[in-house]
């Protein structure tokens, strides 16, 4: 189906939550354009994100965010977007996000976030002896941003990403009705 908006539609949540699995799943549905932040930056950076946390550091990828977030967002042809986990960090991002998306939260346990990432070696937040600790932690941070910027949170807890996907699916398509 065609989705008729006039804004983007944005997915925040920790690292892990789904965002990129079920961006890429809307925006099939809808016909939109995708696009994951995260890989638009490391067009920008032309190396992967990993390798720029360690060479340049987190605030130095915090501003190459912002950058891309803010160029994204300014966009006239309305996307799906999957975000960083951290881009609700910086109030500047929250307040672009509220202004030109419809943002969705992806709220996922770090327990079980942390099973899913268990193999994972590419999100340089997580590579600590302890990532169970660290999401937790991340997620005492953020939980309050994500809920601040989002329009509507859909609790993934138990489901597959297909189901999630559709959750947040109908929740727009109803919320898009006129
Ligand atoms: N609801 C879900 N249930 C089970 N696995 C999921 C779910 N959502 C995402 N995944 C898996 O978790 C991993 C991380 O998902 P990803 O989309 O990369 O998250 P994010 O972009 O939010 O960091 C992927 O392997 C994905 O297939
Ligand atoms: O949580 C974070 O601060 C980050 C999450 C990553 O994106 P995902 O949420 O897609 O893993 C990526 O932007 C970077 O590694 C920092
Ligand atoms: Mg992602």
């Amino acid at each position: 189906m065609n989705l008729v908006t006039n804004s983007h539609i944005a997915l925040v949540g920790l690292p892990g939550s789904g965002k990129s699995t079920i961006g890429r799943y809307l925006s099939r549905r809808w016909s939109m354009p995708f696009v994951d932040v995260d890989v638009a930056i490391e067009e920008q950076i032309k190396c992967t994100i990993r390798e720029f946390f360690v060479r340049e550091g987190e605030a130095s990828f915090r501003e190459v965010e912002q950058e891309v977030l803010a160029r994204l967002l300014a966009s006239s042809r309305k996307m799906v977007i999957a975000t960083g986990g951290g881009a609700v960090l910086k109030p500047e991002n929250r307040a672009r996000l509220a202004e030109h998306a419809q943002v969705i939260y992806l709220s996922a346990s770090p327990h079980e976030i942390a099973r899913r990432l268990q193999r994972d070696t590419q999100r340089p937040l997580l590579q600590v002896d302890n990532p169970l600790q660290r999401l937790l932690d991340l997620h005492a941070v953020r939980d309050p941003l994500y809920r601040d910027v989002a329009d509507f949170v859909v609790a993934g807890a138990g489901l597959s990403a297909v189901q999630v996907a559709q959750r947040v699916a109908m929740q727009v398509e109803l919320g898009n009705q006129s």
